[in-house]
């Protein structure tokens, strides 16, 4: 879990002073915005009581908000702009976050939008027979188990929002990556690899729409270029990592 903090600050505005109140926020969300320390923030208004307003802001860190943004030039920016109704405040409190958090299903996983378990399965049959018929990916996937398949289709379900197969079953991330060590995978056969499943991912019928096809194509694109580096003279077994959870949209950068 991150070592992120929740900062909530309860305001009671009076209702002559709310529109003033939120036009101040909107140019003091700009500072707050471009603090490296903000990761997130959001001011919700009370649909019961109009005079009630919470502002959450997710910091890095307490201590990067108390001695990073606090003492910057953004916070001087931004408290200019909310002086004003600091008296209106009822609460201003960190708050850490437990174990007890999730996203709900009103957007469906990338595993669910595919079409599931027995589409993710077809895919990987068609995407092997292709394999196993190409020149430079053949060699690499000589005595093959029967099971590849099988077991590259529950990783992919997994990584996608599906049941944890593959952790249950077979040991997880750096398992998955172990598979790849000395393989000493090459561009050109990277790139196959790439082209192959895109082909296949035509003839097994998954969703064309471009949401589904652009974060399945960044996944594929992710992972090859860790299965090649995985596959080199400098790679090591990693340590114990949970499966990544791919998702919709943009990936956020890597940052150690
Ligand atoms: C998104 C990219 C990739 C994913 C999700 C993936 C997935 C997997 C998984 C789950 C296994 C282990 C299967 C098992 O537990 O039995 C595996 C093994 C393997 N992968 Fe990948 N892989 C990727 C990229 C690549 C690429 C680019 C190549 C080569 C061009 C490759 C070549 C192999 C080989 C040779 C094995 C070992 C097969 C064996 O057991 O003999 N993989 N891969």
């Amino acid at each position: 879990m991150t070592a992120h903090t929740v900062e909530y600050i309860r305001y009671r505005i009076p209702a002559d002073r709310s529109a003033e109140f939120l036009a101040a926020y909107t140019r003091a969300a700009v500072p707050l915005a471009a603090s490296p320390h903000c990761v997130d923030y959001e001011l919700t208004r009370c649909e019961d009581d109009f005079e009630h307003y919470i502002l959450r802001i997710t910091w890095t860190s307490t201590k990067d908000h108390m001695e990073g943004f606090r003492r910057s030039d953004h916070f001087k920016e931004f408290f200019a702009e909310i002086r004003p109704y600091v008296e209106h405040i009822e609460e201003m409190r960190h708050y850490t976050p437990t174990a007890v958090r999730g996203t709900g299903a009103s957007t469906p996983t990338l595993y669910a939008w595919a079409g599931g378990e027995e589409r993710l399965a077809r895919l990987t049959e068609v995407f092997y027979e292709k394999v196993l018929a190409d020149d430079l990916l053949a060699p690499l996937f000589a005595g093959l188990d029967p099971e590849h398949a099988h077991h590259v289709a529950q990783w992919l379900g997994e990584v996608f929002g599906g049941p944890a197969h593959y952790s249950q079953e077979h040991g997880g991330h750096s398992h998955m990556v172990a598979k790849h060590l000395g393989k000493g995978i090459t561009e050109p056969q990277r790139r196959r690899w790439v082209n192959l499943l895109q082909d296949a991912a035509d003839e097994a019928a998954l969703p064309t729409d471009a949401e589904f096809r652009s974060a399945f194509a960044a996944y594929v694109e992710w992972g090859t270029r860790l299965a090649v580096y995985f596959s080199g003279p400098d790679a090591t077994r990693p340590t114990d990592q949970p499966v990544p959870l791919w998702n919709w949209g943009a990936a956020p950068p890597y940052q150690p």
